[in-house]
């Protein structure tokens, strides 16, 4: 039974996009376009969500939306239960400070110190010199920059910058934290940091996190939930470790075959064959998860089938903290052998997929 989006009750909605599109009108050289389409998605309270998509397939405006940078054509867009879309100029003000965000170029202000760039949002807001002191100096520390408070960001690495960012985000104590592609332009070592420090302030502070990206790997590491955009409509979305392991829409299956380890080693891809010949070996993608994760699958699966099976690739994995296998394996294609080894991959609730014959 599907329900509609808008009897979904509200209150573990953080974000709720109802039939929400946003068109561009022609302007100048440029035509008239479509950048989201009749998009519903609740983004639940305390989650780390993550919306994925190729470049140009919305993103962005999806973001922008939240924060009322952009009003949609239709639908409407709530946060904590109020409509974005009806909010006045105080409204907006208000809204903004409950919503912290974070950008993939950071944004800090090459002017003023770290502490100076936290304290920023604080002193727009009019609070006295001594609050600021006491609401920015344990950011600081919660950030790792504590020691680098008086220094500037030209001082700093790419990944200290970010944690400016995020320090200022979180200095109006916002409920929801957007971030725009925040670790983007970062290596994936710092990525990883900044990953594991946006994991740690959703998990003691208690904030929704919603995040864009065009990373399948940002997404693996830190989300809880996930949605494919693609061409300004939600093509596939759930729990994240369900819609890896299970994906369905050929773009999230194209996403993830971007991801390390699920390559096969180019001589092997190279000399698939899409049909047998006489003598040929059946090369097949295994999927497994929990418990079967820890089983002698391969052992087990050699004596069902009483044949030679070589392992060709293979990785462990984690998604949203849960283990995760995927092994590429290769055994004879007569009917025999194919029918003992799905027998075995059924009665093991393995999830198989044929990648081609080799000679
Ligand atoms: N103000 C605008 N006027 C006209 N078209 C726009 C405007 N803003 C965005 N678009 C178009 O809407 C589409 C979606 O843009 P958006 O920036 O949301 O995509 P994105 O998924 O964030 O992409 P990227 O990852 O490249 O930033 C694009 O084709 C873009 O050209």
């Amino acid at each position: 039974m599907t329900i509609p989006a808008s009897t979904i009750a509200r209150d573990d909605a953080a974000v709720a996009f109802d039939g929400v599109s946003k068109h561009f009108p022609a302007s100048g050289e440029s035509v008239a376009f479509t950048a989201l389409n009749n998009v519903s998605l609740t983004v639940a309270r305390g989650s780390i969500t993550g919306i994925i998509g190729r470049s140009g397939a919305g993103k962005s405006t999806l973001i922008r939306l939240v924060n009322g940078l952009e009003k949609p054509s239709s639908g409407k867009v709530r946060v904590d239960g109020v409509d974005v879309g009806a909010l006045d100029e105080g409204g907006l003000r208000n809204l903004r400070r409950s919503v912290g965000m974070i950008f993939q170029h950071f944004n800090v202000l090459s002017s003023r110190t770290v502490f100076g760039n936290v304290a920023l949002p604080l002193e727009i807001s009019g609070m006295d010199r001594r609050a600021i002191e006491a609401r920015v100096r344990p950011l600081l520390d919660l950030v790792g920059l504590a020691d680098k408070h008086g220094r500037y960001p030209a001082e700093l690495s790419g990944g200290q910058k970010q944690r400016i960012g995020i320090a200022r985000a979180l200095a109006t104590e916002p409920k929801l934290l957007l971030s725009d592609e925040a670790t983007s332009a970062l290596d994936p070592e710092t990525t990883q940091s900044i990953l594991e420090l946006l994991k740690r302030i959703n998990a003691e502070l208690g904030l929704t996190v919603l995040l864009i990206t065009h990373e399948m790997e940002v997404v693996k590491a830190v989300t809880s939930d996930v949605a494919v955009i693609d061409k300004g409509e939600i093509v596939e979305r759930g729990h994240t470790f369900d819609v890896f392991t299970h994906p369905k829409h050929a773009t999230t299956q194209a996403l993830l075959s971007g991801l390390p380890g699920s390559k096969l080693p180019e001589a092997i891809a190279r000399g698939l064959k899409p049909a047998a010949a006489p003598g040929d070996r059946v090369v097949v993608r295994l999927t497994f998860f929990g418990a079967a994760a820890e089983r002698p699958l391969i052992s087990q699966l050699i004596q069902s089938i009483g044949a030679e099976v070589n392992i060709i690739a293979g990785t462990i994995d984690e998604i949203g903290g849960k283990p995760y296998g995927s092994l590429v394996v290769a055994y004879g294609a007569d009917p025999e052998t194919v029918e003992k080894a799905e027998r075995f991959f059924s009665e093991n609730g393995l999830v198989t997929e044929v990648l081609g014959y080799v000679a």
